[in-house]
């Protein structure tokens, strides 16, 4: 840099001393001429040497300025010509103008001038981020490292002639992003994992070779867990393990759906029973308490689903695999026995008792139901039965109810249960554990102590804080678990003919006259109930339907689609009252078609559509159902869906069950 001239002297303040003088000068020219005029000379010099300076000091300064302007120019240059990140200037075509050091480091290409970026970095793909971009930066990969592109757009002005350029940044931020992807790699994982039915399956094998069943297990555990996923398990009772790991290699469990629950399914050591493990997962924690947390909540569902499964829980969702086997019914009925002494204890303690089953309640939910009242009866409290409307389903059985006097009073309606319940009431619900779908949603929010008895397959969606739970999905009906309660109460319960009756009609229903998910103990019930006196013909005449019932259903039957051979699905248009019945017995009825393994029909009344879907066991119904929001078991499920057409719904049907069938071909 130069030197800047010193300029101190051109002061404002000298122009008057030199007018002083002038006036002086003129002053004394009056008085004494000679002295005067010597003066006055001497004034017109000042005059003459003052103007001399300022000129040539004004030339100093311009030149100053000019060299300053120079050396900066020259300075910016080399600035950005050394700048240390990538930066080149394009045209709006993308040709590039212009670039520094950097940017042909980065590149590595010698002769970039004039030449296209898209043809050198081909996904920047300008013209979208021109056209697109609201940001002023995009990310790119090149090379095998990310950038983010910054870019601001210049105007250059040359001869009245307006130049518009754009400038790019290259910022590498692959360090950062490595550094980011590790830690997410790194976060850790905890999983529980459980063996199903462990003693159950031991003892479904020969003596001499249960050991080897958990040798087996145990080796798989190793070369899965410990060697492949670099993980460290530990087992912490018999039948139950964690292990730790990290969320990279959780991935690569989830991107083979699991395959570790085929592995465990294919133990062979004689067993009877199949091997199957369920798994909770808990990641996505701010700490490791709450991925245990998680781990735990996974693994409750991952067993409520009926076990042979996957859960992994995230911050705000879970996602499930696997689910393939059906629950192996346990030949222990401890647990019915414990049950039934603690409803016994709870309905003796209170003194107002509602009990209520699912929306569009049927015969198992209705018979369940009637169940209980019986048992409260027998225990000297009185209860009522939530009951809103009645469908065609149940009616002939509530219209055999309400004309005996042994069951006076039984229904109420939701709005009289609200009025007259509060928090010491006993709300206990029926066949489904969902809350959504009970008859009656708002008791739950009142009452404190609720009691769900049921045999669906858990959704994400449960009843919380009950006081007791009764939920096994093995069983065939939730009239069987009540049957098993009354077996326990025997001494102390008494039940009518027709409640008898009304459970058998709901074990009837659900294992479709013991063809489905029917276990010994199923019969056992069954037996029981015919010997405190069921009729099993008046039990069948609750099943008739109407005239109606069979027109609508062979209707559904003639435009049945059958997909891939395998898979049936069909629809029917009449908007008759029962319609969710009709297509619930039209789809039961096509998986007589040969081959077919499952069957989906739709059916719609008011604003409704309701679907019923059905399978022979190789195809999980319900987790398919549970993407439109419904639920059931493997075998039967079903849902409703609001605000839709019919053929909307038809149609998100037929993809659920395309995609199911691309998911299976992977
Ligand atoms: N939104 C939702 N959320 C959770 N779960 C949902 C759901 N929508 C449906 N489900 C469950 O799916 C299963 C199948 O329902 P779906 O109506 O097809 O079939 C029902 C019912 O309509 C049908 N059904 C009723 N009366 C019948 C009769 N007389 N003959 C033949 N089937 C009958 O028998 C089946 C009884 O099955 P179950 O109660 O064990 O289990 C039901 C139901 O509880
Ligand atoms: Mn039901």
């Amino acid at each position: 840099m130069r030197n800047k001239p010193n300029f101190k002297i051109n002061m404002p303040e000298i122009n008057a001393y030199i007018l002083i003088i002038g006036i002086m000068s003129i002053l004394l020219l009056a008085y004494n001429l000679y002295l005067g005029g010597l003066f006055f000379f001497g004034f017109i010099y000042i005059v003459f040497h003052n103007w001399r300076i300022a000129n040539f000091r004004k030339k100093e300064w311009n030149k100053y300025i000019q060299n300053l302007s120079l050396d900066m120019d020259e300075t910016t240059k080399k600035a950005i010509m050394n700048l240390p990140i990538p930066l080149c200037i394009l045209e709006f075509d993308g040709n590039i103008n212009w670039y520094n050091n950097k940017f042909y480091e980065m590149t590595g290409s010698p002769d970039l001038l004039g030449e296209n970026i898209d043809n050198i970095i081909q996904n920047l793909d300008l013209r979208k981020v021109l056209n697109e971009n609201k940001e002023m930066y995009t990310d790119v990969e090149y090379k095998n490292r990310q950038y983010t592109v910054v870019y601001n757009v210049i105007k250059n002005e040359q001869n009245n002639n307006a130049k518009y350029l754009m400038m790019l940044y290259w910022m590498d931020r692959t360090d950062y992003l490595q550094l980011k992807q590790q830690y997410e790699d790194d976060k850790n994982v905890i999983m529980l994992i459980q063996v199903d039915e462990y003693d159950e399956v031991l003892k479904s094998a020969p003596e001499e070779k249960r050991s080897l069943i958990t040798v087996e297990l145990e080796r798989i555990f190793t070369a899965v867990f410990e060697n492949e996923l670099k993980g460290a398990i530990k087992k912490t009772s018999k039948d139950k393990y964690i292990f730790f790991t990290r969320e990279k290699e959780l991935k690569k469990l989830q991107e083979n759906k699991f395959a570790i629950l085929d592995t465990i399914r294919n133990i062979n050591c004689d067993n009877t029973l199949p091997v199957t493990i369920s798994i909770g997962v808990g990641i996505e924690g701010d700490s490791l308490y709450k991925n245990l947390q998680r781990a735990n909540g996974a693994l409750d569902l991952a067993l409520g689903r009926g076990g042979d499964q996957a859960v992994v829980k995230t911050q705000d969702k879970f996602e499930f695999y696997g689910g393939k086997s059906k629950a192996v019914e346990k030949t222990t009925k401890v647990k019915s026995r414990l049950i039934g002494y603690a409803l016994k204890e709870v309905i003796s303690q209170s003194d107002n008792i509602y009990i209520m089953g699912h929306k569009y309640p049927d015969l198992d939910a209705i018979g369940a139901a009637v169940g209980i009242f019986d048992i409260c009866k027998s225990c000297g409290k009185s209860a009522n039965i939530v009951l809103d409307q009645v469908n065609d389903s149940i009616e002939e059985f509530v219209k055999r109810v309400k004309k005996q006097e042994y069951y006076k009073g039984l229904f109420v309606t939701c709005e009289e249960a609200i009025k007259n319940c509060n928090k010491d009431t006993v709300v206990i619900v029926v066949d489904t554990h969902r809350p959504s779908y009970t008859e009656c949603q708002e008791l739950l929010n009142i009452a404190k102590k609720v009691i769900v008895i049921d045999h669906h397959r858990r959704g994400v969606e449960f009843i919380k804080d009950t006081v007791l739970l009764f939920h096994e999905i093995y069983v065939s009906s939730t009239c069987e678990m009540v049957t098993e309660l009354i077996q326990y109460l025997e001494e102390d319960v008494k039940i009518n003919k027709l409640t008898a009756e009304g459970l058998l009609a709901g074990i009837n229903l659900d294992t479709k006259f013991f063809a489905f998910k029917t276990g010994v103990r199923t019969f056992e019930a069954a037996s029981y109930l015919k010997k405190i006196g069921a009729d099993t013909v008046e039990t069948k005449m609750l099943f008739k339907s109407n005239v109606e019932d069979f027109i609508a259903r062979a209707d559904i039957i003639k435009n049945t689609k059958i997909i891939n051979k395998r898979i049936c699905i069909a629809y029917s248009e009449s908007e008759i009252s029962n319609i969710n019945v009709v297509i619930a017995k039209a789809a039961d009825e096509l998986l007589n078609i040969k081959n077919v393994e499952a069957s989906f029909i739709l059916g719609h009344k008011n604003d409704t559509v309701f679907i019923s879907a059905r399978s022979l066991g190789q195809i999980n119904v319900h987790v398919l159902m549970e993407k439109l929001g419904g639920g059931g078991h493997i075998d039967i499920a079903g849902a409703q869906l609001k605000n839709v057409t019919l053929n909307q719904a038809y149609k998100k049907v037929h993809q659920i069950i395309e995609e199911y069938l691309e998911e299976e071909n992977q």
